[in-house]
């Protein structure tokens, strides 16, 4: 089961707790972060009276602005971080013809991504990649996931030795020798230890402080998982840590095609219980795929914040599900790219590249008829079947997914 931080209502604390676990002969840049850390009244880390850590959120859409909220009012109250987060902005010139960096840092707003919303004044927007990461030695990274293998080529050779990563990003990437979770393209081609945070977090509601949950997943090192935990938690964001890095990043994922699915039950009025259904065997689907694919993946992980959490939250209020009803509702004449553009208005949708990615996988190992609602929603995707697929395949998409179906192979 997953660990709860020391944080928020229950023992919002000091003290670096928690601990214990983890790390001996883990992987090397999981060694960075010590106990010394992130609670010390005392000052800096082993004796130094300045700020040891500092951290920098890379990306600045609707949820990299939130978090970057999130954390700034975290080290403003931890003695040895820095209390400045700076946060990379995709540089846009607005309809004012304003940069949009030099708008968030004047109105203390990201008014494109997250209008309406106080950043907090130690969230300092720069356009300059280098420069933002130049002096951190925490990296959040939080882009559309399509973006991150060219911003980490921009980053090699450019970041500090020391620096630990978590990825918030729910995508993957498919590589000619199978999936690559973000999370690791960003190890492999830095060189640094990265964790993840998934969850049910719509960013709008987290900007208003409504209470939500999430799941951080780690490799080795929970000294480092809690430390992340500690730098997010808030009384109305609940961070739990959970040793299963892929079991938590192929959740945050794969609900993304299950969002698709049930957007589209939406936009053809199918009601409640055949949205239920859909997300009952996309759960199914989900389990199943990631645990073929890393056989570490464990159960208990879909019940967390990551799992079944972010799977209702998606299919209920998420902007995949937005733009699928919507899709639906043209009866499939629109293309997605159209209304990603019209309804998001520069947001971006993940759903409809990670279904595509899947189905790369499945189609390469053969894996389609084990997996009919994934298929079926990229097929709909690229307009090879009509939004009516998902319900009219739905027998055999339900018997497939039936215990002794899908689960099987698991
Ligand atoms: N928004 C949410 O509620 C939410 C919640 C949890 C997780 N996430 C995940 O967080 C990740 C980031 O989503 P978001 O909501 O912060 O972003 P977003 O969809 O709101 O915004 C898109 C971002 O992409 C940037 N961008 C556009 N073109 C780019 C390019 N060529 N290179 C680099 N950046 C470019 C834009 O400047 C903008 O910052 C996604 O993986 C998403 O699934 C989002
Ligand atoms: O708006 P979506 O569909 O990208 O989903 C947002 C978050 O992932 C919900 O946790």
């Amino acid at each position: 089961m997953a660990d709860r931080a020391r944080r928020g209502r229950a023992g919002r604390g000091r003290g670096g707790g928690g601990g214990g676990g983890g790390g001996s002969g883990g992987e090397k840049a999981e060694e960075k972060l010590t106990m010394d850390t992130f609670f010390n009244v005392g000052g800096g880390h082993r004796g130094e009276s300045s700020p040891r850590y500092r951290v920098t959120v890379i990306g600045s859409g609707n949820w990299g602005s939130v978090a970057a909220r999130v954390i700034a009012s975290n080290t403003l109250k931890m003695p040895n971080f820095h209390h400045d987060v700076r946060i990379w902005v995709y540089e846009e010139i607005l309809p004012n013809g304003e940069k949009l960096s030099k708008t968030i840092n004047e109105a203390n707003e990201n008014v494109k991504y997250l209008p309406g919303i106080k950043l907090g004044k130690n969230v300092i927007a720069d356009p300059d990649l280098d420069n933002a990461v130049k002096e951190a030695n925490m990296l959040v990274f939080v882009t559309p996931h399509q973006f991150v293998s060219g911003i980490c080529k921009r980053l090699i050779g450019k970041i500090k030795p020391d620096t630990e990563a978590i990825s918030l990003i729910k995508g993957m990437e498919v590589k000619t020798e199978g999936p690559c979770m973000i999370s690791k393209l960003i190890t492999d081609m830095l060189g640094i230890n990265c964790c993840v945070l998934m969850g049910a977090n719509i960013a709008n509601e987290i900007a208003v402080e409504k209470f939500s949950e999430a799941t951080i997943g780690y490799r080795q090192n929970k000294e480092v998982a809690d430390q992340w935990a500690k730098l997010f938690c808030t009384p109305y964001f609940l961070v739990s840590v959970v040793q299963d890095v892929e079991g938590v990043e192929l959740c945050g994922t794969l609900k993304n095609v299950v969002a698709i699915a049930a957007g589209l039950v939406d936009g053809m009025d199918m009601g409640n219980n055949t949205k239920a259904a859909i997300m009952r065997i996309g759960l199914r689907e989900m389990r199943a795929l990631s645990k073929l694919l890393f056989s570490s993946v464990k159960d208990s992980t879909f019940f967390e914040s990551c799992g079944v959490a972010d799977l209702i939250t998606t299919c209920l209020g998420g902007r995949n599900r937005k733009v699928a009803e919507a899709f639906a509702r043209s009866g499939g004449k629109r293309s997605f790219d159209q209304l990603e553009a019209e309804i998001l208005q520069g947001q971006k949708l993940q759903g409809v590249s990670t279904a595509k990615e899947v189905y790369e996988i499945l189609s390469h190992r053969g894996w389609q008829s084990m997996f009919p609602l994934f298929t079926t929603v990229h097929e709909i995707c690229i307009g090879q079947l009509p939004p009516l697929a998902i319900v009219e395949y739905s027998e055999q998409i339900a018997n497939i997914s039936s215990v002794e179906g899908v689960a099987q192979c698991c």
